[in-house]
């Protein structure tokens, strides 16, 4: 189980968290896709305002704490994720360690409903996690690992509400396992995807020269969670529908396409062919195009935030893209087989990633609105 590391913090200010800072609470964060990014976007802009500087904790941390949390998050970034932990090594060591720190709280959290003890999760476990999290931010983390965070959120404007709200989407991920509507599948990716841009933009920053509002570039960032996770369901269908017996795929859309939510559990081959149902097809390829036009609007705003921390951003988006590339090359037979990028497709993106981060065309100005639907 987790390290148990005593409280390093003592919190100075005298007020409880909830004093400090009003919770919002997640289910108030609306029903539609357009409410959802707006409280999340405004609630984010709104704590970058008043802690510009990150939250006001009293550090007293013992020597060598601080870099041991760092690097213990370091380690462990390097090994889930070995080529993105390569791209954070060319940012400035303080945001790669901040970055660390995040990455390593969306693990464990990630890790509790899909980990190796995820059967025994419950409620009231995330609840506890979530105690956690208020504690951390109120400057008494519960362990090492806790403690880089707590350390990153006293430097960066990093705000509380996408954490609280991803610890909702293990929650969603506890009590659901069928989403109607693209409105409902939306709240699920921001909660558990979207929620790691407005976690690791303000980490990132603009780019100095960037004049345009801040909302754009946060909301590029809230697209490029939504398209990566859009991919992974859309990747993991088969293997989410046979093992978990999980539907992410929105079942209004399936019915509109003339599929029924036991043809797509089952896996929809023609019965004298074998080969992938055509209505699947064209229901995959609409998925497709969602999926697509949201990472079109996440790179749009890539060339807005810092120039050194752009390179592990494009990464990000050029590797998981081609995800959705590799469902098109599989016939999109997503229920036997699992798309993923060829290591040497790996290896030419990567520069491609990195010049395209290095030399940014001229004018590229975030998008002013999240992307429209594709038509049916
Ligand atoms: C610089 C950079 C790319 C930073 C992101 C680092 C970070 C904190 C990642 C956390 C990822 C994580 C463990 C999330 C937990 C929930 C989860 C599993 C989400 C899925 C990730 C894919 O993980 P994986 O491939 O391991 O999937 P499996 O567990 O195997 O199923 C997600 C699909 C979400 C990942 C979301 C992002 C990486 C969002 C990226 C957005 C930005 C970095 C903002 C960029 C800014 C602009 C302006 C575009």
């Amino acid at each position: 189980m987790l390290p148990r590391f005593q409280p390093v913090l003592e919190s100075c200010s005298g007020r409880t968290f909830e004093q400090a800072h009003t919770r919002v609470p997640s289910r108030a964060l609306g029903s539609t896709r357009k409410e959802i990014e707006e409280a999340a976007l405004r609630s984010a802009i709104q704590w970058q305002q008043e802690h510009p500087n990150g939250l006001e904790l009293s550090n007293h941390w013992p020597p060598g704490a601080l870099e041991e949390a760092y690097e213990r998050c370091g380690v462990i970034t390097k090994d889930y994720a070995k080529t993105f932990y390569l791209g954070t090594k060319l940012m400035p060591p303080e945001k790669a360690n901040a970055i660390w720190a995040i990455y390593v709280w969306c693990r464990r959290t990630d890790e509790l409903v899909d980990g190796p003890n995820a059967s025994q999760m419950t409620p009231a476990a995330l609840d506890q996690w979530e105690e956690r999290l208020e504690a951390l931010f109120d400057g008494r983390p519960y362990d090492i690992l806790d403690a880089a965070l707590t350390a990153t959120v006293a430097k960066f404007p990093v705000s509380i509400q996408p954490f609280r709200d991803m610890i909702d989407g293990m929650r969603m991920d506890l009590q659901k396992s069928r989403y109607h509507t693209f409105d409902e599948l939306y709240e699920y990716c921001y909660k558990v995807a979207g929620t790691v841009g407005l976690m690791t933009a303000p980490v990132m920053g603009v780019e100095p020269s960037y004049k345009g509002p801040l909302e754009e570039v946060y909301r590029a960032a809230l697209s490029l969670g939504i398209a990566n996770q859009l991919t992974n369901i859309l990747r993991d269908v088969g293997e989410d529908a046979y093992e978990r017996d999980r539907l992410y795929v929105p079942t209004d859309e399936l019915e509109r396409f003339g599929i029924s939510e036991r043809e797509a559990l089952n896996g929809m081959f023609a019965q004298h062919s074998g080969k992938i149902d055509d209505r699947w097809v064209r229901f995959m390829k609409f998925q497709i195009s969602r999926a697509r036009a949201y990472f079109a609007d996440a790179g749009s705003g890539v060339d807005a935030l810092h120039r050194d921390a752009r390179w592990p951003v494009w990464s990000a988006l050029i590797l998981y893209r081609q995800i959705l590339d590799a469902i098109e090359k599989n016939g999109y037979d997503n229920f036997t087989q699992r798309a993923y990028v060829r290591k040497w497709r790996k290896y030419v993106s990567l520069p491609l990633a990195y010049a395209r981060a290095k030399f940014p065309p001229v004018t590229t100005p975030p998008h002013k609105q999240s992307p429209t639907e594709p038509a049916l």
